[in-house]
């Protein structure tokens, strides 16, 4: 960002130029102040035992949630393989124990004998296990017998007072009263709906929408039947996503759940993975390549859009097998005429291909905006060509785009993935308060097709990479799914609403916005309907019954954990709520504030069972 600025400062009125004289002003740029540095940050055992020292030292100190991410950021430092590495792992499990992570720090108990942590250090990581297996379940079962064993023969051999530190241990695991219940972990998985398979030209959808386009709202996605309350309408996993940098040591890189026992990278020291599986997918896909790149770059200026853009890049060489293919198959997509779909593949919008993501809008950035992403591209082009062997010979030195066919094509094509990076969508540490801090980002094809209200009639659920939306309201056939994009009617004024919106470059015309609604505007009720009075008599005593269901919800969950009630508590609430607005659905119009009341409880009760921790 300083060598823009460095730019604007020397030609505040730098004129509004074409994208081809933006990639080349910017190279001019980059090549007359010469490269950025590359970073090179490798494992490092001397660093990584810092780590477990300063850990611990504090460990008396630190609540253990802190101590497990400073042994984690060791783990990501330690070599493979290395003693440090089954110090880091033998440490965290303390830590996790402490935390009552029984199971997680079993793993990294297992993780650091594998390893070959030292014999006379053993026994204390035989009578943790021993620790963690009864407090998983207290019976004296052949395990914890063998674990204790094994710490009585390791910890004899160096220590004469063992018999009696053992048996000290041994008494205070005995004593019931000693065990701590396990820390519950949220399992949203439970609450995510079935994938819907009936939609014969989007994999995953309802057959309930399809896209559509018209001149009003370009590409946009409708109801094609009547769409109940609570009704699925895609189950998809990002195309791309990333955590954002400071989580790193928190969340899984690649299914982006909270994560205490997890397993570096075998390479590059910036990311964890919940499991090894997470770890071969994530290689597989795109880490890979991406791996170098990140350790040649400094990740503490790394945008979330870099990455994102990095990843499609990279995702899209794989998937063409080669550049040539590549540049084959965007010229033909640039070439489509048919607004929707008639150059994807059978028709079909399948979100796992790179050409469901080619084909979203770009972000129309404003004209610093743009030019600080290409030049940033330019950047992310340089570190990918000098980290990776992704280009081959075709660019092996930056250079005028128009000199090299490859170095203009792929500078397009990064810039391009920035820009449609915008349209990421935020995941929150805590998804139930609108300003919690962001811990990923992630990039789902269909959503780019999604126009804005500032009335959405959906919630995003999101449990680790399944991402999920449902309706929240009756939706009639022919009616537009719309997304929020960050403005809604209950947060803000029309004006600052219509400001906020401005970079999106529409004029908001949503029924809030054209009836002026802001956060304490009341909705018109269904008694202002044109409804006979017996319908009205009935729907007055639902309403009544809705309203009380409602306000009980909210006092239920007021400064409750929600991990103390059962699951049934949740899942009754969401089909109460579901069944009162198909009611309404059946006989009021929208909008009405009873639905509307029904619908901020639905999406209030969704978001209780979503993905989201500390
Ligand atoms: C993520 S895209 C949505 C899909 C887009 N309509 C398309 O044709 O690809 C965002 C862009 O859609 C348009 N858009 C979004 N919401 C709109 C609305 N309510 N009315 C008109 N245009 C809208 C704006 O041009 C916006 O920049």
């Amino acid at each position: 960002m300083n060598r823009i600025n460095e730019i604007f400062e020397k030609d505040k009125s730098l004129p509004i130029i074409s994208e081809e004289d933006k990639i080349e002003l910017m190279i001019e740029h980059f090549l007359s102040t010469g490269p950025p540095v590359i970073k090179n940050k490798r494992k490092d055992a001397s660093r990584a035992l810092e780590l477990i020292k300063s850990a611990n030292d504090s460990f008396k100190l630190m609540r253990s949630m802190y101590l497990i991410t400073m042994y984690t950021e060791a783990i990501m430092n330690a070599p493979i393989g290395s003693p440090e590495l089954a110090r880091g792992f033998a440490s965290r499990s303390a830590a996790l124990c402490n935390a009552r992570l029984f199971e997680d720090s079993l793993k990294d108990i297992d993780r650091a004998m594998a390893i070959g942590y030292p014999d006379h250090l053993k026994g204390a990581l035989y009578l943790r296990r021993a620790k963690n297996l009864l407090s998983l379940d207290p019976k004296m079962r052949p395990e914890v017998q063998e674990a204790i064993a094994e710490a009585r023969r390791l910890m004899d051999k160096v220590d004469v007072d063992s018999e009696k530190k053992i048996d000290k241990a041994l008494k205070k695991l005995r004593q019931k009263d000693s065990f701590s219940e396990p820390y519950k972990k949220w399992d949203s998985h439970k609450f995510l709906p079935p994938v819907p398979n009936d939609n014969p030209l989007i994999p995953r959808a309802s057959g309930g929408i399809a896209l559509n386009y018209n001149e009003e709202f370009g590409r946009h996605v409708i109801a094609t039947r009547d769409i109940k309350a609570g009704e699925t309408l895609i189950l998809a996993k990002a195309y791309v996503s990333a955590v954002k940098v400071d989580k790193m040591a928190k969340f899984c890189w690649y299914c982006l759940q909270r994560t205490w026992a997890s397993v570096p990278c075998n390479l590059c020291i910036n990311v964890v993975f919940c499991s090894e599986e997470c770890r071969d997918k994530a290689w597989n896909e795109y880490h890979d390549i991406e791996c170098r790149f990140l350790t040649a770059i400094k990740t503490e200026n790394v945008d979330p859009t870099d990455i994102l853009s990095i990843k499609m890049t990279i995702k899209a060489v794989k998937e063409a097998g080669s550049l040539e293919k590549l540049k084959e198959q965007v010229d033909m997509l640039d070439s489509m005429t048919d607004k929707i779909n008639s150059n994807l593949n059978k028709n079909v919008f399948d979100d796992t291909r790179y050409e469901t993501v080619c084909i979203i809008n770009r972000d129309k950035l404003n004209h610093k905006e743009a030019i600080a992403d290409v030049a940033r591209s330019v950047e992310l082009l340089y570190y990918l060509m000098k980290s990776t062997k992704m280009f081959g010979k075709k660019i092996v030195n930056l250079q005028k785009p128009r000199n090299n066919q490859w170095v203009n094509f792929m500078l397009k094509l990064i810039f391009r993935h920035k820009e449609i990076s915008h349209h990421a969508v935020e995941l929150r540490v805590r998804k139930a308060e609108d300003h919690a801090p962001i811990r990923s980002y992630i990039l789902i094809p269909l959503y780019g097709f999604l126009n804005h209200s500032c009335d959405p009639n959906f919630h995003k659920m999101t449990s680790g990479d399944m991402n999920a939306l449902i309706s929240t309201r009756y939706i009639k056939k022919g009616e537009q799914i719309f997304m929020n994009y960050g403005s809604r009617f209950q947060m803000m004024d029309k004006w600052s609403r219509a400001a906020y919106l401005e970079r999106h470059n529409f004029k908001c015309h949503c029924i809030p916005c054209v009836n002026n609604w802001g956060p304490n505007s009341k909705l018109p009720s269904f008694m202002e309907q044109p409804l006979p009075i017996t319908a009205k008599q009935f729907l007055a005593v639902i309403a009544l019954d809705a309203s009380q269901h409602v306000s009980k919800f909210y006092d239920d969950n007021l400064n409750v954990d929600r991990r103390e009630k059962p699951d049934s508590y949740f899942l009754e609430c969401i089909n109460k709520f579901k069944g009162f607005l198909n009611f309404y659905g059946g006989i009021v119009s929208y909008p009405c504030q009873e639905i509307e009341d029904c619908k901020q409880a639905l999406t209030d009760a969704l978001k209780l069972v979503d993905d989201h921790s500390l």
